[in-house]
């Protein structure tokens, strides 16, 4: 089964080709880390596949209703802006719009529950979202998007922003509700250490092309860490897992 198909994918937004030919499939049991530069189009193919940009080439979550498309993928956007002040809790239930008429409030309210409690959110349940730090209301939105309880997540940087203990933690639950195997997961994030440690798969854009896919071990080579992000890093498994520690920048600087 595949969770979500891109075939051919392309996009230019107002004259720039900013992704071109990808073909990429998410099936269950898979938590993808999307990584690349910044401008590389992580965010830009996340859109795309939810049919949020005009694309050439074929996205099935964007051929689906909305509807159809709300039950089955859930979005976190990069941009965490919380437009009312409404308690968590009522933040998070929105995430049950798409079974609106089809689940029953006890379904709705132990999908609240179970988002609040795997993001460690209860203690925040009856504050204002709007009162909240930068890092706590990523965890809100991310469970907001957990409580819609659809086979695939897709987070654009849900970890940005969070204290170690925090990124941990999301990873860790992002990757157990991919290992449970009936959901998948794609996220987009620059931290490569905590990419290798949990995502089962990496996804590395550069140009606007796919430049490797595979498992962590295999994607993050001295050559393509040099190529793509422009610098040199220590790697290695270890009996704790594997480390990747950015090192140093080569040559002048990504800027320059
Ligand atoms: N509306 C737009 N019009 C023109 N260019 C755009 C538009 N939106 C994004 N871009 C360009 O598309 C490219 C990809 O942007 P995108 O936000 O997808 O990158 P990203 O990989 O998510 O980056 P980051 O890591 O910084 O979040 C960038 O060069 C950006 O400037």
């Amino acid at each position: 089964m595949t969770l979500l198909n891109l075939s051919d994918l392309s996009v230019t937004l107002r004259v720039r080709p900013v992704l071109s030919h990808i073909t990429l499939d998410v099936r269950p049991g898979e938590l993808i880390g999307l990584i690349g530069a910044n401008g590389a189009g992580k965010t830009t193919l996340m859109r795309a596949a939810l049919g949020l940009v005009p694309f050439t080439g074929r996205a099935s979550l964007a051929e689906m209703t909305p509807g159809e498309r709300g039950r089955h993928a859930a979005w976190m956007p990069q941009t965490r802006e919380i437009a009312w002040p409404v308690s968590v809790e009522a933040l998070v239930g929105l995430g049950r719009v798409p079974h609106e008429g089809r689940a029953s409030a006890d379904e709705d309210r132990a999908a609240v529950d179970h988002a609040l409690s795997t993001l460690g959110l209860e203690p925040f349940r009856h504050r204002t979202a709007t009162r909240l730090s930068g890092g706590e209301q990523a965890r809100v939105l991310l469970a907001r998007a957990l409580a819609q309880e659809t086979p695939l997540l897709m987070a654009d940087e849900p970890i940005a922003g969070l204290d170690p203990a925090h990124q941990i933690g999301t990873m860790k639950s992002l990757a157990a509700l991919a290992r449970d195997g009936e959901r998948g997961v794609i996220v987009s994030l620059h931290d490569l250490g905590l990419a290798a440690r949990y995502c089962t798969r990496l996804v590395v854009l550069h140009q606007g092309r796919i430049a490797a896919d595979g498992p962590a071990g295999e994607v993050l080579s001295p050559a393509l860490i040099r190529e793509v992000f422009g610098i040199d890093a220590f790697y290695e498994d270890t009996p704790r897992g594997p480390v990747f520690q950015p090192l140093d920048i080569l040559g002048p600087g990504p800027d320059s």
